[in-house]
């Protein structure tokens, strides 16, 4: 086996290609597809198939463990997603389950797991992911997208008790969650932390680093990957979490990202999304300039956050068919 970097692209599954968007308008919407179990599977190999990645990410969204926990969203097309009832007090917290069955509220997501692994025959690893309690918190709390997420962030200087309880039980949730996906066949975790960047040092240690240790510790089962777009501050202690990769956004050099990380890590990134939108030979160039720039064998080449909706599938084919190619 030639050795070389492995390469995919987050939010790879859906989105981009005509053939997931011809499934997607078969139906009444976001969440039949998430809850359908045969059709999250066939668009979750889609991308195996068409852009030649050499990693499946499981369809979901990470807004499917609120929601378990008691929470329904509203997937609102060109708004994003939108729950009615939100928690901001103590008294709200009567409005969700603190503890539940995982294997049973989230069932759907476990048998697309199973039948994913059984159509892709071993031909690529299957990556399951969840949110991390902080950026899910967000969504909680705020009750929808947001470009500050102030009404989060008052909670944690106002009623910083109700910050913890609520933390505390989206994590247990969390990592039952990401353990029940390794039981169903995902062969690597990924925990997307979104919105790491919209706090400080402190406050991520407090609110996002703390339970990010403990989804670190209780995860042995499979190689773990934190991402936490963002939050630079906090690289070197993140570092120090026992996981083994961290996703890395293009807003910093990888080369600082390695300095700041060390070298027991393997880093995940970090081209520019946007860089996608260049000519087929710009795009190339990026690619190559960012391989160039890994000092060690320890990277898997992604972009540095999700492959944005109005991109060519082509220009995602020269991105991965460069990684391919590559020679030092
Ligand atoms: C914050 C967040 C969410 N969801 C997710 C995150 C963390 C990653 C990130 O920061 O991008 C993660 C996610 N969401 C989705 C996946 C599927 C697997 C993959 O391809 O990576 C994954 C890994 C499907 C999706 N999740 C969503 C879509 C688009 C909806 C549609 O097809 O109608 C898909 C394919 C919708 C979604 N879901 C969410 C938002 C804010 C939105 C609306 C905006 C958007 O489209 O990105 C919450």
């Amino acid at each position: 086996m030639t050795e070389r970097y492995p390469v995919w692209l987050m939010r790879q599954a859906g989105r981009i290609l005509p053939e997931y968007r011809a499934v997607r308008n078969s139906l009444s919407g976001f969440k039949e597809l998430v809850e359908t179990p045969e059709l999250a599977a066939e668009v979750t190999i889609q991308p195996v198939d068409i852009l030649d990645v050499d990693a499946a990410i499981i369809f979901s969204d990470i807004l499917v463990v609120p929601e378990a926990m008691g929470l329904e969203y509203q997937m609102i097309e060109k708004k994003g997603p939108w729950f009615e009832e939100t928690i901001r007090s103590i008294d709200d917290l009567k409005k969700v389950d603190l503890t539940i069955d995982v294997e049973e509220r989230l069932s759907y997501v476990l048998e697309a797991i199973k039948i994913t692994n059984k159509e892709l025959g071993g031909r690529v690893p299957l990556i399951g992911f969840a949110g991390a309690p902080w950026t899910i918190f967000c969504y909680m709390t705020e009750g929808q997208g947001s470009k500050t997420f102030s009404i989060a962030r008052k909670i944690l200087y106002t009623n910083p008790a109700l910050a913890h309880e609520l933390l505390e039980s989206i994590t247990t949730v969390t990592i039952d969650y990401l353990k029940a996906q390794v039981k169903a066949g995902a062969h690597m975790l990924q925990v997307f932390d979104s919105w790491a960047g919209i706090l400080g040092p402190d406050q991520y240690e407090e609110f996002g680093l703390r339970y990010l240790k403990r989804i670190a510790d209780a995860i042995t089962e499979v190689p773990l990957t934190l991402f936490s777009k963002g939050a630079h501050h906090s690289y070197t202690a993140l570092a120090h979490l026992d996981c083994n990769t961290i996703g890395v956004d293009w807003q910093i050099d990888i080369r600082k990202a390695r300095e700041l990380t060390g070298d027991s890590k393997t880093l995940q990134g970090n081209l520019d999304p946007c860089a996608l939108y260049a000519s087929h030979e710009n795009v190339a160039e990026y690619t190559n300039k960012m391989l160039n720039s890994f000092e060690n064998k320890r990277h898997i080449v992604n972009l540095g956050h999700g492959v944005y909706p109005d991109v060519d599938p082509e220009k995602v084919k020269t991105f991965v068919q460069t990684v391919k190619e590559f020679k030092r």
